[in-house]
Parts: C-alpha cells; structure tokens; sequence
C-alpha cells in the first residue's frame, strides 16, 4: 500500500474548561478515509473537531492540519478554506430554501462568480439527493432533510478535509444507509473525520476508529483491532451474568455478556461494540477497583 503522509496531526492537546480537562494530552493521527470517533456523552468528541475545524483554539499541544498550521493566522485562513464543518446543531436561517442558503454558504466560502456559485450550489445540493426539494424553505424539511442541507454545506467548494459532529442522529434507519453511503462516498480521496454514537457507523464506514473518554485518547486502531480486544472475553447465556461488566439482552432472549467468562460459557465472536464497551465499562471497573 502507498504511504500517505497524515492529514492531520495532534499532539500533547489539551483543553480546559475551567478546572475540567475537556481535552487531555490527546495525540492522534488520521490519513485518508473516514475515521469514527466514539465515546460516551461529555468525553470530548465535540471539543477536539472544534479544535480541528479551527473553531476554538486548545490551551496546550500542537496541531498540523493539512500540512498547516492552524494555530497562527496564515495557517488558520488557509485551513478554514480547505475544510468543511458540520457541526452538532447547525443554525439554519429558516426562512431560506436550500439552495439560498448553500448559496450563501458559497459566499462565505469566498466563490465570488455569482455563475460559478450557483454550479457549486446546484452539485452539492445534488449530491446529497436534494435537487427536488432545493426551492423549499428549511423550515418546512424533515430533520433527515436538514441534516442533508448540513452536509451539502459541509462540501461546498470540494474540502479536502470533512469534520462531521454526529451526522446521523435522529435518522431514520433508511436515511442512516443513505447518509452513510453519502460519507463513504465523500471518504474516497479526502480525510473524514464523524464522531458518532452509532459502532454500526463505524463497522459500516470507517477504516479507523478513534475512542476518547473523559478527554483522553482509550484506542486508535482499525475496528477490527477494536472489536479483537473482546476476544474470547463475550459470551452468550440464558440469563444475565452477575460476573459481567456489562450485559443485555438480545433480540431472541439470550443475554450476551462480556468480561471474565465462567468456565461453562459458549464463547462469541466480538463486535465492535462489545469491544467499546470493554474499554469502557473495563476503564469504570478497573477505577472503581483502584
Ligand atoms: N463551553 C464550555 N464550557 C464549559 N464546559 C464545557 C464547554 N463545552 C464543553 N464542556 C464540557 O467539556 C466536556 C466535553 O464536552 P464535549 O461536548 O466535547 O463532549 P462530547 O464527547 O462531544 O459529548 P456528546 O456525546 O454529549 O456530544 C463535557 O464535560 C462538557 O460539559
């Protein structure tokens, strides 16, 4: 395989918010392709794509974003026009239609030919399926609509680098598979990074999968290394398995657990989510043991 350079690079970050370390001592490294950031609510997922998206600055630690860097003024202008940010709740101005406000967003993104701008707007509405519904006022779409709007946004002027903060909440299963086809399409040639709660996002799109949780880096690795570490460490049982760190019950009633199997268990091949839910719910235990 062709070595490529890291797209961006972390190292050392760290962010505080008052005595909370949001970010700390992060170091990460993404190429091309889609990476999946995961962890539970609060661990930093947001603040780091801020950091990454230039939208905030972090408090310690360099960065390299696109061969630049964003930390000085020069840098910073260059990056911003060679990336594309969705963020967890775009505003939208709810009188515009969609392509009013992708044509807007054009202007922002400095594309000054009125002509050339509206080819832009038009693409990009295109490509997120969106050209039937482009004369309707924002307001008036369904949530799966305006996270579309978001993400043509995101892509206008082509960015080599997409920040995309959860784009698949509040989706409905079929819009899920639309939107993660639309990712994977945009991860083809740039680097994507989509922070999200789904690990069926990450199983479906992502060559690399990130773990952050209380502001540090748990894992980085492909999602196969991450579903490994729950190797010979799941197990299925006809009741929940007061021994497991964690456990639930299955769509046809068994219960699968994970953590120290009993001598007895029919051992299970590890998902990506039992591998997650290891680091953490393994972090948690080995905290509450210590
Ligand atoms: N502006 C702020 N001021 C103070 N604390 C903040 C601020 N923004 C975030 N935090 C705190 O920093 C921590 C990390 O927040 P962040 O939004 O990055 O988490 P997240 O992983 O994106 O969470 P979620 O999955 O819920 O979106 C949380 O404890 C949060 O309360």
């Amino acid at each position: 395989m062709e070595h490529q350079a890291p797209r961006v690079e972390l190292s050392g970050v760290d962010v505080r918010y008052g005595r909370l370390n949001a970010l700390s001592d992060v170091s990460l490294s993404l190429g091309q392709g889609v990476t999946g950031l995961l962890g539970p609510n609060g661990a930093g997922k947001t603040t780091l794509l801020r950091i990454l998206a230039t939208a905030s600055t972090p408090d310690a630690g360099t960065l390299r974003v696109l061969g630049l860097d964003p930390l000085t003024a020069a840098g910073r202008q260059t990056v911003r026009r060679r990336l594309g940010y969705l963020p967890q709740n775009p505003g939208f101005p709810p009188h515009f239609t969609a392509f009013e406000f992708i044509d807007y967003v054009g202007i922002l993104k400095e594309i000054s030919d009125r002509g050339a701008r509206r080819d832009e707007a038009r693409r990009v509405l295109e490509e997120v399926g969106l050209t039937a519904d482009r004369s309707k006022r924002i307001r008036k779409l369904s949530g799966g609509m305006r996270q579309r709007v978001g993400l043509a946004a995101a892509i206008v002027g082509n960015p080599e680098l997409l920040i995309l903060d959860e784009p698949t909440v509040g989706l409905d299963p079929e819009q899920r598979l639309r939107f993660r086809e639309l990712i994977a399409e945009l991860g083809e040639g740039r680097t994507v990074l989509l922070s999200t709660h789904q690990t069926e996002d990450v199983a479906a799109l992502c060559h690399k999968v990130v773990v952050l949780d209380h502001g540090g880096v748990k894992f980085q690795g492909s999602p196969q290394e991450l579903a490994l570490l729950a190797q010979g460490r799941v197990w299925s049982s006809g009741e929940r398995a007061s021994t497991a760190l964690a456990a639930w019950r299955t769509g046809v009633g068994t219960f699968r657990n994970i953590g120290v199997p009993p001598a007895d268990a029919t051992l299970v091949e590890p998902t990506i989510e039992d591998g997650y839910l290891l680091l953490l719910d393994g972090a948690k235990a080995s905290a509450g043991a210590a």
